[in-house]
């Protein structure tokens, strides 16, 4: 489904983020991207996510050749495929939980009652809606990552990236989000998540640990 062939990302003149990756990740799959801080892992979500072009190679999802596409239509593609979570959220601090999550549905200019079933649906899903009116800087950080997480699921992606989504969360939450993981899993999406937090390499629900080392791929 997600195929990343002879992938190689340079910032800049000399910055070599990626060395020829070669990766597939298979329809409702989840897998667990592990790599030291600067191995390439970021990288990697955001070539997926169409947010990056790689400097030689392709990336595939659902044989579209994503890195080729032009913006414009990343932008469609990301709507209507990609869920991601990112390590500090990336929520508007002054918005209401409601509102950030209403963000990646304004472009498609649904009517009320449509917006509104989906809003509730997610902000259920991801026990928020009792905070839906309160602007997300007073939140804890345990409810800014469930606001987070219901945002990325709102448009119903197949595919969710998460970016060291415990980074910034204690233990107790952290054992949360993977519980929310799992729910995910079950619901068939395709997972990714980029992360050195050791509580996600020995989970049951795991199909595939793939280690990332100076752009190189140690196993997979
Ligand atoms: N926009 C950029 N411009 C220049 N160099 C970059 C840029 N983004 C990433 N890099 C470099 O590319 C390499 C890979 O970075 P990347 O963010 O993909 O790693 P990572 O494994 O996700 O790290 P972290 O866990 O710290 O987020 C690093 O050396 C980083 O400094």
């Amino acid at each position: 489904m997600i195929k990343l062939q002879h992938v190689s990302k340079v910032y800049g003149k000399d910055i070599k983020a990626l060395d020829n990756i070669d990766l597939e990740f298979n329809e409702g799959e989840l897998i667990v991207l592990k790599g030291v801080s600067g191995s390439g892992k970021s990288t990697i979500l955001s070539l997926i996510a169409g947010l990056l072009k790689p400097t030689s190679g392709d990336v595939l999802v659902d044989n579209k050749h994503i890195s080729k596409l032009p913006d414009h239509f990343c932008s469609q593609y990301r709507r209507d495929n990609i869920g991601f979570i990112f390590q500090k959220y990336n929520l508007i601090p002054t918005l209401s939980v409601e509102d950030n999550i209403t963000l990646p549905l304004v472009p498609l200019n649904l009517d009320e009652k449509e917006l509104h079933v989906k809003l509730e649906a997610v902000m259920q899903m991801f026990s928020i809606e009792h905070k839906k009116e309160i602007a997300v800087k007073n939140l804890s950080g345990g409810e800014q990552q469930r606001t987070a997480i219901a945002r990325a699921n709102v448009n119903n992606p197949k595919i969710i990236l998460a970016d060291e989504p415990t980074a910034n969360l204690d233990e107790k939450l952290s054992k949360e989000f993977i519980q929310i993981l799992k729910e995910l899993k079950s619901l068939n999406k395709t997972i990714i998540v980029a992360t050195h937090d050791p509580l996600f390499f020995d989970l049951d629900f795991v199909d595939r640990i793939v280690e990332i080392h100076n752009g190189k791929l140690v196993c997979s």
